[in-house]
């Protein structure tokens, strides 16, 4: 147990390099939550959405904005008092090249730095004490139609960050800069355009506009020095034009590789050492971009060092983390356009019927596909608790119809050749699951009213925290899912809690700030309901035991 005066920081958007978004404090715990309370807030400007998750570095918070972002607060953590603001001065016309939200879902640290991905493609250090800038690159020219919407994974003296651009037909990479001078050290396409066994998996030329980006966060592995990104969908999501008709059998010509991919790279390096691709051909815009939980469980008995992601294509992937094999792969929500996954061979048993294909250019009512493209579940972050041993998935249950039409390639604008709309699961368009990748089953879950439930972060004290969009901030028991703790925003929340310790006392962090974007996507009633029962905001919510101890 943390003794009074000990102090546990928050250094990475996920906690540990693995992305498992769990901590080992036990103050706040199943117990002592009834004695939760506000210690706590902060009005941040501009209000928006907001998908940051706060980072906690020697006793300072660290938060960034949406629009940019336009600011980038440094908190003290113990009282909210302001430290410094800065202004990045992002131009405002990137809203032309955010496909769906103009968002910052955390800043990094290193070496005395604070990296901020930035949504003109450029990434920036500054001085963690004083905000002031030390350097700016350009990672990406934003006028293709990229952004920066997640945080840069910092390893040893190396910034790597991804970008997003899928729904423009980006030529997508990922990079690494030094952390002190923002030298670009290495630079590792996601479509590598000089390798013909990755080009000849694109029909015609159309690997070259082909997207795949990698926009969501990295994960890295100390042990074996590797980098795992994910990658989008393929572009455009009208698959004929990028690929034959699958043959009488289902045979894929065309996988597009690596889009819809898990990536692992060489962090020396930046050469991708394996792929896992798990949506080969994507025609329903399945990025394969969540985050990768680097976990060791047991498999067949057998502590292994595993791969886990609850993908968009509704289906929960086990890879080993050495070679990237298929472990397993089950549907964590209604899968339709897939039945299963084969094991052997790692690749989806589709159900032909819900593919649009050159004769079949539309699916109904009758056809519709679950997941929808808002996914089984989107960018908020799952947690991993290894005491439950349960991943814990903000889910969606949205089903869509999905229509295909001509695309031609327009450098910076979209690049879809589909139209769709949205429904969501009778009383459960939402649902917050705890998945065991063990046994390969949900363990519990709860309905939520609407899609997108917020990122979640799991504790030695056998709590989970997330967040709605009805505005609502959960605690739950990570091992039974019995509600034990709640309190109301003024908004909605989709960013991801955190906690950090500051002289003996635990405290749990939630940015408050809507959706809006996805809300537009998603369309329909339900669209207009979601944004209707949001307002925009912007507050950091931080919450402590009453007694302070
Ligand atoms: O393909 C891409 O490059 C890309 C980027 C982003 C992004 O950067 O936020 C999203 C998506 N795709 C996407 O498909 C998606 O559903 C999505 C939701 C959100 C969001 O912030 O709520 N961003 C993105």
């Amino acid at each position: 147990k943390k003794k009074v005066g000990e102090n546990t920081d928050w250094a990475y958007y996920g906690n540990d390099l693995g992305n498992m978004r769990y901590s080992a404090l036990d103050q706040i715990n199943d117990k002592s939550i009834k004695d939760l309370s506000v210690a706590w807030q902060k009005d941040l400007e501009p209000k928006e959405a907001y998908e940051c998750t706060p980072i906690v570095v020697g006793g300072t918070m660290y938060v960034t904005t949406p629009l940019g972002p336009k600011y980038v607060y440094a908190l003290n953590a113990k009282t909210g008092e302001e430290l410094w603001k800065v202004d990045l001065g992002v131009p405002q016309d990137y809203a032309k090249y955010a496909c769906c939200g103009l968002v910052n879902r955390a800043p990094s640290y290193g070496n005395g730095k604070v990296f901020v991905g930035r949504l003109d493609g450029k990434l920036t250090a500054l001085d963690a004490k004083t905000g002031k800038e030390v350097w700016t690159v350009t990672v990406i020219d934003y006028k293709s139609g990229a952004v920066i919407t997640s945080p840069p994974l910092v390893v040893g003296n190396k910034v790597v960050t991804g970008h997003g651009g899928g729904e423009y037909g980006t030529g997508s990479r990922i990079s690494a800069y030094d952390s002190e001078t923002g030298k670009e050290l290495w630079l590792s396409y996601t479509v590598p355009q000089d390798d013909k066994n990755v080009t000849d998996t694109w029909k015609g030329e159309s690997f070259k506009t082909g997207g795949s980006a990698p926009w969501l966060v990295g994960s890295y592995d100390k042990e074996t020095n590797t980098i795992f990104w994910g990658t989008s969908n393929p572009s455009p999501w009208n698959a004929t034009l990028r690929g034959d008709d699958p043959g009488k059998n289902g045979e894929i010509t065309h996988k597009n590789l690596y889009s819809s991919s898990t990536l692992a790279l060489d962090a020396e390096t930046g050469k991708i050492k394996w792929h896992y691709q798990k949506t080969p051909f994507d025609a329903w815009d399945y990025d394969g971009v969540n985050e990768k939980l680097l976990a060791t469980i047991k498999i067949n008995g057998v502590d292994t060092k595993v791969v886990m992601e609850a993908d968009r294509n509704g289906f929960f992937y086990v890879n080993n983390r050495a070679d990237g094999k298929l472990i397993s792969a089950d549907p964590y929500v209604k899968t339709t356009w897939a039945k299963s996954v084969d094991i052997a061979t790692g690749m989806p048993v589709e159900d032909p019927m819900f593919r649009t294909t050159t004769k079949v250019k539309e699916l109904t009512d009758k056809e519709r596909v679950w997941p929808s493209f808002v996914g089984g579940k989107n960018w908020e972050a799952t947690s991993f608790n290894p005491n439950t041993g349960l991943v814990y998935i903000p889910a969606n249950n949205l089903g869509m119809t999905f229509k295909i039409s001509d695309a031609t390639y327009d450098r910076g604008n979209f690049y879809l050749g589909a139209g769709w709309t949205m429904i969501g699961e009778e009383g459960k368009p939402g649902e917050f699951i705890a998945w065991d990748p063990v046994n390969r089953k949900k363990a519990w879950s709860v309905n939520l009213k609407y899609p997108m439930p917020g990122g979640s972060v799991t504790t030695k004290g056998n709590l989970v925290f997330f967040g709605d969009l009805t505005g609502m901030f959960y605690a739950y028991n990570a091992m039974t899912g019995d509600k034990v703790w709640e309190y109301k925003t003024e908004s909605g929340v989709v960013a991801a809690p955190m906690t950090y310790q500051i002289d003996g006392v635990q405290y749990v962090a939630v940015i408050e700030g809507r959706m809006n974007v996805m809300a537009g996507f998603i369309g329909g009633e339900l669209g207009e309901e979601i944004l209707k029962a949001t307002p925009a905001g912007g507050k950091v919510n931080v919450f402590a035991l009453k007694t302070g101890k």
